[in-house]
């Protein structure tokens, strides 16, 4: 080992810390099968999503305290949890002592084996791995008994599905007996660490490459090789051992072959999750009081409305459906069948009779097995302000909905056209209903600090959404623009950091589809409320959009431009009132509150108030809150800064972090 003592001395103390984590982890799994245990004995179901989320929260304040990141916290506690889930469910299935065989496609370290690995560690059994050359080997290998489970991928987040496995599984006699997820983390690895320029192979299997498209458009003098999975990539760039080859796999396979790791995390999306399943010759029962889910394939009846009736028959039984794939009928051009996954267990009578039902109503089901669920929905939140008392909720006028009668045709966003009010989801926060959602953050992000600084802050006080200006409209050419595309990295980050969803604003057609990446909801300025072609991009997209009233609009042309981007396809708009021109100049705009009502009545979209731009001065920020509450808005947008006074845009009407906590605790009185 080289360096000084002082390095080795740290070192130590390094491993001596790390192995105190892994023994808390292993007393908290002795636990976590004491509760299993308790839990077997009152059946009571072994998932319970309200004390992870309080798990979570608790962990993650820790974290805080702690000046530790609460993003890292929770991802790793997202990992703990998970795995302390599996190992109570797999207590309630049998499994043999024996060690088990399994069976993956492609080489060692590939995903495949990766994700193998992670499920029978989460099954608490041993087990011995094997790589075969194919899909179709694999499910060989588990018809003759040489392997005990097969594991393969079904789809990811990005790519989509991976028809091959869908078709083996229609074919096959084979079971579904469990699914397994993976996070990509495909790193760029080569024998040495040689600039990325003097790369002249880079080696990849062919998901791989189309998940790092982007990334290898930065080398482009670099040929491209398909090689069958990310370990094979990797085992042949280290036998090659040629210092212009590279390979893309996981980080795992890189270490396992001796290679360097040039660049991590060269996926273009953020986040891509490949999901697997499980097979075995034979289905497996699963405990009711496991979370699992059932797949099956199905052939609907040559009559119109077929697959909805089907449909129907899942959602009237209580089923919630999480993946329907189509695929052509083979011998039968243009004809389909489907392949569904949904929430529930072939051991549970209901179950029994919802496919009793969907048989006589399908033209062909096979139950290819129920297994324990790891891939459930999240369920969207809507927004509360912590503690409202019963006087505060009594002080809500909920305006009556009352059809207006109307002389024009009707319109997507009128009220008549839909009865019910329309819940726009951003990120897991619901905007709409009862629910009343707080978004607030700089009105331009400055610097990496204090968007941090306000993102804890506002997250701390309350809020749902951060906010966080990139692109600046402002009425001066020479005045402050705002960071571009880096601060849109900047208020990504922060959010990420935090657990909050985040609204910037799109300024031109051409920002539309990169920023609909990472932004979770999409801003229209006020100045830009009748840029039609920009709404009519947005109405292409499928990403929430918060549309601001113009700074002289009517409430008419106002829901006209809703209207654009509705009718392109995109039904996920929340109004926005951030006040108008008038004669008065004692405020920077009047903020129109009789906008709600009449919104109410008029359409079914959800409306928020900005009182930060519909005052222009922070002391009005906080009565004209809890005015937008008493008059039944849906929500806030609010504009929070660490020093107001040196804001590079909108200084006068910015509140500080304790103003903020301050109104917060107003709104809940
Ligand atoms: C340990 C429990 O079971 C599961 C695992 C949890 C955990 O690891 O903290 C939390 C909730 C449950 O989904 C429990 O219910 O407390």
């Amino acid at each position: 080992m080289s360096g000084t003592p002082e390095l080795a001395s740290l070192r130590a103390e390094l491993d001596d810390i790390d192995r105190t984590l892994v023994e808390l982890i292993a007393r908290r799994l002795d636990t976590v099968t004491a509760v299993g245990k308790a839990k077997a004995n009152s059946a009571t179901p072994v998932r319970d999503v309200e004390r992870e989320r309080a798990v979570l929260e608790a962990v993650e304040a820790v974290a805080r305290r702690h000046g530790v990141s609460g993003d890292l916290v929770r991802r790793v506690f997202r990992e703990i949890i998970g795995h302390a889930v599996d190992r109570q469910s797999a207590d309630l299935i049998a499994t043999s002592a024996k060690t088990v065989t399994v069976g993956f496609p492609g080489a060692e370290h590939s995903y495949s084996h990766l994700a193998a690995a992670k499920h029978l560690a989460g099954r608490g059994e041993a087990a011995g791995f094997t790589g075969y050359g194919s899909y179709a080997d694999v499910l060989a290998a588990l018809e003759t008994g040489e392997c005990d489970l097969a594991v393969l991928p079904i789809e990811d987040t990005t790519a989509g599905s991976i028809n091959q496995v869908y078709d083996l599984l229609r074919l096959r006699e084979i079971a579904v007996v469990g699914e397994e997820t993976w996070r990509m983390n495909h790193c760029l690895a080569a024998v040495g660490d040689v600039p990325l320029g003097a790369l002249t192979h880079v080696l990849a299997d062919p998901r791989g490459l189309e998940q790092c498209a982007d990334f290898l458009r930065s080398l482009p003098a670099a040929i491209t090789v398909h090689i069958a999975d990310g370990g094979e990539a990797m085992r042949a760039v280290a036998e090659r051992a040629d210092a212009s080859y590279a390979a893309i796999g996981s980080p795992e396979a890189a270490d396992a072959h001796g290679l360097t790791v040039l660049r991590p995390g060269i996926a273009d999306a953020e986040e891509t999750f490949t999901r697997f399943v499980v097979l075995a010759a034979t289905p497996i029962e699963v405990d009711a009081r496991v979370p699992s889910k059932t797949s099956l394939v199905l052939t609907t009846r040559h009559e119109e409305g077929a697959l909805l009736r089907c449909l129907e028959i899942l959602a009237g039984s209580g089923h919630s459906l999480t993946k329907l794939e189509s695929r052509p009928r083979p011998g039968r051009p243009f004809e389909y069948l489907f392949f569904v996954d949904f929430e529930g267990n072939v051991a549970d009578p209901r179950t029994q009779l919802m496919l009793d039902e969907l048989r006589s109503a399908a033209l062909y089901i096979k139950v290819l097995g129920s297994y324990p669920a790891k891939v459930t929905r999240t369920e969207p939140q809507p927004g509360a302000v912590p503690q409202a008392s019963a006087e505060a909720l009594e002080a809500v006028v909920v305006a009556p909905v009352a059809a207006v009668a109307s002389k024009k045709a009707k319109r997507l966003v009128d009220r008549e056209t839909r009865g019910e009010d329309t819940l726009v989801r951003v990120g897991d926060v619901l905007v709409g209903g009862d629910g009343f959602v707080v978004m607030a953050g700089p009105c331009s992000v400055e610097s990496a600090d204090q968007i941090r600084a306000t993102a804890r802050a506002v997250k701390d006080a309350g809020a749902h959404l951060l906010r966080g200006g990139v692109f600046k409209p402002r009425t001066s050419p020479y005045a402050f623009q705002g960071l571009g595309w880096d601060g849109l990295a900047l208020l990504a980050e922060a959010g990420r950091e935090v657990g909050l969803p985040i609204v910037t604003e799109v300024m031109a057609v051409e920002q539309v589809q990169r920023m609909a990446l990472s932004a979770d909801l999409l801003q229209v300025g006020a100045r830009n409320m009748q840029n039609f072609d920009l709404l009519r991009a947005l109405g292409k997209v499928d990403r929430p959009v918060l549309l601001k009233r113009g700074l002289s609009s009517t409430i008419d042309e106002w829901l006209g431009a809703a209207e654009y981007i509705l009718a392109a396809g995109n039904q996920q708009v929340i109004l926005c009132e951030r006040g108008i021109r008038t004669f008065e100049s004692a405020t920077r705009n009047t903020l129109d509150l009789s906008a709600v009502p009449v919104l109410h009545e008029r359409t079914h979209l959800p409306v928020i108030i900005d009182p930060s731009h519909g005052t222009g001065n922070r002391r009005y920020v906080a009565p004209m809150s809890r005015a937008a509450r008493a008059v039944g808005s849906h929500g806030l947008l609010i504009e929070v800064h660490p020093e107001p006074d040196t804001a590079l845009s909108d200084a006068d009407q910015s509140i500080d972090h304790a103003q903020f906590a301050a109104l917060m605790a107003g709104l809940s009185r």
